[in-house]
């Protein structure tokens, strides 16, 4: 194809151009970028969680090998720069991203993606979305795309960085929030987490780029950490007890034996640690009832019903959806769990429980490493609407447990008001002992100011899980 190295002119989409002479059929788009478009739709249109279409996607079309590489390169790294992509796109339009079709604006995020952020070749990148936007959206469109990409191709993203970025000196959190494709706002909140705008605050948000090791958690009393990884090739984790880790993207583990006997199951290193710290806490009098308060689906459920078992004590799960519920029923098989699908905050279950695990609802913003679109579609305005319902959570869960009993509140966020302020918030109205959590994260370093933990993917290798511990006075 011939490069036309002329300054394109800004493409003016309010009339967009028509093909003079198409092709009587259209050129077939490759099956690698059709599917991260097809992501992308789905994404866009119908709010889909991207690594959970992808995987069926390729299986359906029996897109594999290089392919199967290239459309997850292209989809997951699409939707984790999108907000950063669009900057760039309107950069090139004379009008709002809202004035562009939905499936031209994938199109263009998708072939932006290519020209930016990877190595395929300017001519493949502009002439691969331009058959996609034939395809998908009609002929005349394409003379718009075209018009759009080479416009974009002109400065590669470090010179658009470098245009479009605040400057450090006025907006240092907005800088790093677009050199790091992240919403201001999350950059803001992990900046307060962390107590940094400096490298840090960099290292941790280009932490949720890479792509996560597979953790796996050992049934306790079922097998030990050193056997499955012996069985599944991996290492054992550095701080988990029960854990394994294996490199990222590894073989399909669900068929793995371990995996189908019930011994093993994929779960967050982070996710096993602040299970487990629940049960470590030194306790006086019975340690028999314990409760899973937001169970679903299940994972924390299965680690403490193993660790119940062994210790002689039952665990009573609950879940407010039902559909998640039977999650956790499939997940405690065999173990002395109890599952009910109930509001939390009023599941009419009898008080006077030893242990208690506040699993809440939350942000998510401690996992965006694994659900590549997440980072776009949350809002701020979430986090009132969660904290609300922390609050009420934890403040049923202290209900719940005796005098003299422990609750442990968990969120996957480092967001200081679902972390901080709500057990903070709760712990003074309820008058609760906040405990030091790190007493219960032996041998972890940099796990943050007492009482609490915050765990992190780039200083553990974990998503980023916070921990409370606290004991029921009163
Ligand atoms: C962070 S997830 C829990 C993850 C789970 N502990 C695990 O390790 O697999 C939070 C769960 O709380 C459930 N949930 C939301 N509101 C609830 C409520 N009011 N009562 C009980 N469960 C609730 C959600 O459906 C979701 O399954």
């Amino acid at each position: 194809m011939r490069h036309d190295r002329r300054k394109p002119s800004r493409p003016d989409h309010s009339r967009p151009a028509r093909r003079k002479e198409g092709p009587k059929t259209p050129p077939k788009v490759d099956p690698a970028r059709q599917a991260a478009f097809d992501v992308l739709r789905a994404v866009s249109e119908r709010d889909a969680y991207a690594n959970l279409v992808l995987p069926d996607l390729l299986r359906e079309r029996r897109i594999s090998g290089r392919d199967a590489a290239l459309a997850t390169e292209l989809t997951y790294g699409t939707c984790r720069a999108r907000g950063l992509l669009d900057e760039i796109i309107a950069a090139c339009s004379d009008r709002g991203l809202s004035s562009v079709d939905g499936a031209v604006l994938d199109v263009l995020r998708l072939g932006a993606y290519q020209l930016l952020r990877t190595r395929v070749p300017e001519h493949a990148a502009v002439t691969s979305s331009v058959d996609l936007a034939r395809s998908a959206a009609g002929s005349y469109v394409t003379g718009f795309v075209n018009a759009m990409l080479r416009r974009i191709s002109e400065k590669d993203e470090r010179r658009w960085l470098d245009e479009l970025a605040p400057s450090p000196e006025k907006d240092r959190i907005g800088n790093i929030a677009l050199r790091t494709a992240h919403p201001r706002w999350i950059a803001r909140a992990f900046a307060e987490a962390l107590g940094t705008s400096g490298d840090e605050l960099t290292a941790a948000l280009e932490a949720d780029d890479a792509r996560p090791d597979v953790h796996l958690v050992a049934r306790p009393g079922a097998i030990s950490a050193d056997e499955l990884a012996a069985i599944t090739g991996g290492d054992v984790a550095p701080y988990s007890p029960y854990g394994v880790r294996l490199p990222p993207g590894s073989g399909d583990l669900a068929e793995s034996e371990p995996m189908r006997e019930g011994l093993a199951a994929v779960q967050d290193e982070g996710s096993q640690l602040c299970a487990r710290a629940l049960t470590t806490v030194p306790l006086d009098g019975p340690d028999e009832r314990w409760l899973d308060l937001c169970a679903g689906p299940g994972g924390k459920a299965a680690l403490l019903g193993a660790l119940a078992s062994i210790q002689g004590a039952t665990v009573d799960a609950v879940e407010q959806a039902e559909h998640r519920a039977k999650l956790v029923e499939h997940a405690v098989t065999d173990l002395p769990v109890t599952v009910h699908v109930a509001d939390g905050r009023d599941p009419g279950l009898e008080a006077g429980y030893d242990r208690v695990l506040v699993d809440a609802p939350c942000t998510g913003l401690g996992a965006l490493r694994r659900r590549p679109e997440a980072r776009w579609r949350r809002q701020p305005s979430d986090v009132s609407d969660l904290t609300k319902l922390q609050a009420e959570l934890l403040t049923s869960a202290l209900g719940l447990a005796r005098v003299g009993g422990v609750v442990a509140y968990v969120v996957c966020s480092p967001h200081l008001a679902e972390t901080d302020g709500v057990v903070r918030e709760v712990a003074r109205r309820s008058g609760a002992e906040l405990l030091d959590a790190r007493e219960q994260f032996p041998d972890m370093p940099d796990v943050g100011d007492a009482p609490f933990v915050q765990l992190w993917p780039h200083r553990h290798g974990t998503d980023a899980m916070f921990c409370a511990l606290l004991r029921k006075t009163r």
